[in-house]
């Protein structure tokens, strides 16, 4: 994501909401907007976020206003969201179209997770678990990019872009 961002402005990344604790390096309104449990509570009940889910022990929404006014506007809007939230994506916006990333392989996926060091060994077992599940659901998506190197998925995530634009 910080690689399209730096190279394709053109295409509106949604800031997600979160209740996670900010990791070193990560800034407020960049990555995410970080967020108590008592804000999340009422920004679900205010009806402010276009779709949320529960994960690895957080909670994960996308703010519903930016996204509504980017896509009135024609700018394409990319969400990075996890398997529960594209389920709600497809339910209320059915034109969206949702793209799979997926490890090269599973020793891959457990050795980048664990390589970054920023969670506890728990907390990288509780995300495998989720991870396995939502591997299982990749026939549910309009298409699957393999997360090899950041550049070569970024370009291939851009190509599916540009094809859903005209
Ligand atoms: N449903 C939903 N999932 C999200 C949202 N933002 C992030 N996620 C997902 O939450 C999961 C965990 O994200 P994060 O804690 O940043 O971990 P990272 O992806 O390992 O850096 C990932 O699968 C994200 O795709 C959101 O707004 N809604
Ligand atoms: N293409 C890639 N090449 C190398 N490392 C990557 C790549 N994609 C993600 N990572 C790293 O893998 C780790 C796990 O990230 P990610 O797969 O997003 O986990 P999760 O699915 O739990 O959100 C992170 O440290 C991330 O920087």
């Amino acid at each position: 994501m910080r690689e399209l961002r730096r190279w394709h402005p053109e295409v509106w990344l949604s800031v997600s909401v979160t209740t996670r604790m900010p990791r070193p390096g990560e800034t407020e309104g960049v990555e995410y907007f970080f967020t108590s449990d008592a804000e999340f509570d009422r920004m679900v009940a205010d009806g402010d976020l276009l779709e949320w889910a529960a994960f690895a022990g957080n909670r994960y929404g996308t703010p519903r206003r930016p996204v509504e006014e980017r896509l009135r506007s024609g700018t394409p809007v990319l969400l990075e969201i996890d398997l529960q939230g594209a389920r709600q994506v497809r339910e209320s916006m059915p034109d969206s179209f949702h793209v799979f990333l997926t490890p090269p392989s599973w020793e891959e996926l457990v050795h980048r997770l664990t390589g970054r060091g920023t969670e506890e060994p728990e907390v990288v077992r509780r995300r495998l678990d989720t991870a396995r599940v939502e591997l299982a659901a990749e026939k549910e998506f309009d298409a699957t990019l393999i997360n090899t190197s950041v550049r070569d998925v970024c370009a291939e995530l851009l190509a599916l872009i540009q094809a859903q634009q005209v």
